[in-house]
């Protein structure tokens, strides 16, 4: 049995986690995180972080003693310095409160990339986590819709390289712009994308930790996202009746079921294939032929398969990237954010003028 951490930082990151353990313990109501047990085969251990004590009391699923709250107003308001010293201020409470949960096999820390608090606080977190603990941590990183604004491109762009610099050993992303196909208004979109994050994560773990037909394992999972640039993105597909199970995998490995916008077959560097359903849906003929068709593309292609009897084919891929198209179009962005930011400071400094024209009245007072 795996022992696993799963951490959400920030607005979105509690979201997520919430979602994930809505999945976990069920849906019967707000009261099932109290009665019934977790769904999962591992040892699962959850931690809600943030500034804003309102977005953890949002949090329906999460048990009130897995929110940590570190208090700073109600957010950092999208500043990332100020959210570098209140996790400075609360590194002690946070370290503590995970050190006391024990050791564990894997890691994930869940953030968005663009806010103040969970974009500063997940790099910090994880380079103090890897300095004390030797198992593998992976961050899943959530981008803006990128017409939120300047800020949060400026923040998502540096979120990013100290992600990169803090010794995560992987960064899984997923994109709200991308993944904002779903339609409907933004907290049913937000909902969507948060279930879609939350599904795939479970059935990895799921996967990690079960007694497969063909086994992929911990071990292989690390692998794969050693692999490429240090990112990754994972692929999903559910068959809603009975398909050929090549056409399961061929739909997982499609840009419409993964959470970044990328080519498989162009810029994966690694990949792991798990199906998951009953035995009669997977022909070795059909997955033998998909999974050689990845691999004369990306090279290794780790697969796994989870028979569950009487169940349509579900299949998971997990992507390492080599090259990321729509990751240097976002850095295009962020760097005319990051400029235009700097210009408007430049130009509110040099606003000095209006107080020296204030400073004109200083001590005088109006004569009627
Ligand atoms: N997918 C998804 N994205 C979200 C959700 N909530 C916020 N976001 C995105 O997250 C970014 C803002 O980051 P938040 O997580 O709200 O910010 P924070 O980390 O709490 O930081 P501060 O509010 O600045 O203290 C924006 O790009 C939002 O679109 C959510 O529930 N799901």
């Amino acid at each position: 049995m795996l022992n696993i951490l799963i951490i959400g930082n920030g607005q979105c990151g509690n979201r997520i986690l919430d979602a994930i353990n809505r999945e976990a313990f069920g849906t019967k109501g707000r009261f099932a995180k109290y009665l019934s047990q977790q769904k999962y085969k591992s040892n699962v251990q959850t931690i809600a972080i943030n500034t804003a004590v309102n977005d953890l009391k949002e949090m329906k699923f999460t048990k009130a003693k897995d929110r940590i709250h570190t208090p700073h107003l109600h957010g950092v308001g999208a500043n990332r310095n100020v959210g570098k010293h209140v996790f400075e201020d609360n590194k002690t409470l946070i370290m503590k409160n995970i050190h006391d949960r024990g050791d564990f096999d894997v890691a994930f820390v869940i953030t968005s990339a663009s806010g103040g608090t969970g974009s500063s606080f997940t790099p910090m977190l994880i380079r103090e986590l890897k300095e004390k603990c030797d198992y593998p941590i992976y961050a899943l990183v959530v981008l803006p819709f990128r017409e939120e604004g300047t800020l949060y491109l400026q923040n998502a762009a540096f979120c990013l390289k100290d992600l990169r610099e803090s010794g995560a050993d992987g960064i899984i992303l997923a994109d709200n712009q991308f993944l904002k196909q779903m339609g409907g208004n933004v907290e049913s979109a937000y909902n969507g994308i948060n279930d879609m994050i939350a599904k795939r994560l479970l059935f990895l773990l799921d996967a990690l930790d079960s007694e497969m037909m063909m086994v992929t394992d911990l071990g292989d999972f690390k692998t794969v996202m050693s692999g490429g640039a240090g990112l990754a993105t994972i692929g999903f597909y559910e068959a809603e009746a009975e398909m050929p199970i090549k056409s399961v995998i061929k739909n997982a490995l499609s840009p419409e079921g993964m959470l970044f916008s990328t080519d498989a077959y162009q810029e994966a560097s690694r990949s792991m294939i798990i199906l998951k359903g009953d035995r009669k849906y997977m022909s070795i003929d059909e997955v033998s032929s998909e999974v050689e068709q990845l691999s004369s593309c990306v090279g290794q292609v780790f697969k796994g398969i989870i028979v569950r009897n009487d169940e349509l084919p579900q299949v998971l891929t997990v992507l390492t990237l080599e090259s990321a198209m729509e990751l240097e179009n976002l850095y295009a962005i962020a760097v005319e954010a990051i400029n235009y930011e700097r210009q408007k400071k430049e130009r509110v400094d040099s606003m000095k003028e209006v107080d020296r024209a204030f400073s004109q009245i200083n001590g005088m007072d109006p004569s009627y």
